[in-house]
């Protein structure tokens, strides 16, 4: 069985990240989300991928090249205006002749909610089914006897019911009739679940796959550090790197080829660190958090429950907890992040979220600095020396 796996997207609401790298990109426990799907659909016995790409495409195609590093084969094909999920889909379709499995390209699922769907061997159309809160921002859908009665895209108003569209489906090529006829919706996308509801308004049957296995999504950037929590409770710890004597390291924790844990460093995993990195001396690591590759993290610096992506330097005397930090962030000594319960900001949406900062790549944050919890910080920013980040930052600003 083929398997289509939609990445164009961007994922606007989880800005300043998305800026450089589609969501499908952003690490979590230490790799992209992206390759939980790839590996995810390997285990399920699928090697032939179809890869819809379109928003920053190289930086996918670059990371899985031919998908030979996975053992799958990957084929991509361009989406080349993001209009939606069913327009994406269509771009697969020359490519497909027999059933085949979709799947979202920036959720995190188990492997064994995926073979149920590949299963399902009869009917037209399956569809993973997950029960979730906030139901509202996903397709909503109504169920009885395992078989799906309505679908409706992020409804507005009572909440109809929790259970929810996966983003998982096995389809028959009908499927791609409907994908070519439908209208774009209010939210001004062509979006797969219309397609699926014109195939129910004219009597085709839809089965929901229910699965209380794991299923993840990220809406928000503060989503973003449950999904690397729950990633990295996956991983086992194995040491390429180099641990020097006084340094001191517990539970699982994953330490990348040619890194350096010096003298006096305690680590508490589940921590993941990549290549080429050197921690300490006297660092402290704890639970929760993934270092990407070619990361410095400078003396009496503590970092816990965060994600910092490749070549970040944290200098010394700092604390960070509970953010996502960059790409090439470089921070001066003594930066203190604060992470409480905050009342946090993306897209329209407040919440109350515990979190400390968000910050884009290459943002440059000079000595002294102090972040309020909950601020998203832009790309490409130049923070000066003793300053207190109070408001979100959009991109390229200086802030003195
Ligand atoms: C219309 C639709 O399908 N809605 C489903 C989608 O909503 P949701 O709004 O979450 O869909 P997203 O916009 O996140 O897109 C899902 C996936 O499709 C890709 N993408 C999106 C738009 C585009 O033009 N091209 C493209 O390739 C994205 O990169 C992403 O990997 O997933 C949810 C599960 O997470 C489901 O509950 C929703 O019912």
């Amino acid at each position: 069985m083929k398997a289509v796996i939609l990445a164009a997207g961007e994922g606007r609401r989880l800005r300043p990240l998305t800026v450089t790298r589609p969501k499908v990109m952003i690490p979590v426990g230490g790799r992209p989300i992206l390759e939980y799907v790839v590996s995810a659909l390997k285990e399920s016995g699928i090697i032939d991928i179809i890869m819809v790409v379109g928003y920053k495409r190289e930086k996918i195609m670059d990371y899985f090249g031919d998908g030979n590093k996975w053992g799958v084969k990957i084929t991509y094909v361009e989406q080349p205006q993001q209009l939606g999920t069913a327009h994406a889909l269509r771009q697969a379709s020359h490519m497909i002749n027999d059933r085949f499995l979709v799947i979202n390209g920036d959720n995190i699922i188990d492997a064994s909610a995926i073979k149920e769907v590949i299963r399902v061997s009869d009917g037209d159309v399956a569809m993973l089914t997950v029960t979730v809160d906030r139901a509202q921002e996903y397709g909503v859908v109504k169920t009885q006897n395992q078989m799906v009665k309505a679908i409706l895209e992020k409804p507005k108003g009572e909440e109809i019911s929790k259970v929810v569209n996966a983003g998982v489906y096995n389809f028959s090529p009908i499927i791609f009739r409907y994908l070519e006829s439908i209208e774009i919706s209010e939210r001004g996308e062509y979006e797969i679940t219309d397609a699926l509801r014109k195939m129910l308004g004219e009597g085709y049957a839809i089965k929901s796959v229910h699965t209380n296995a794991l299923w993840m999504d990220a809406l928000y950037l503060w989503n973003l550090l449950d999904m690397n929590a729950a990633t990295l409770a996956t991983r086992r710890g194995n040491a390429d790197g180099r641990l020097e004597d006084g340094a001191h390291i517990s539970g699982e924790v994953v330490l990348g080829k040619k890194s350096v844990v010096r003298s006096g460093s305690y680590i508490v995993g589940p921590v993941v660190i990549g290549d080429n990195c050197e921690i300490g001396p006297n660092a402290v690591i704890l639970p929760g958090t993934s270092i990407g590759n070619n990361c410095t993290i400078e003396p009496f610096t503590r970092i816990s429950n965060s994600i910092l992506m490749d070549n970040v330097k944290i200098a010394s005397f700092s604390d960070i907890s509970s953010s996502i930090i960059g790409d090439g962030v470089v921070a001066g000594p003594g930066l203190i992040i604060e992470a409480d319960d905050a009342k946090v900001e993306a897209d329209n949406v407040v919440m109350k979220a515990r979190m400390g900062a968000a910050i884009g790549d290459n943002t440059e944050v000079a000595g002294r600095v102090l972040i309020k919890p909950g601020k998203a910080i832009g790309v490409r920013c130049k923070i000066g020396e003793g300053t207190i980040v109070r408001d979100n930052l959009p991109d390229n600003v200086r802030a003195l």
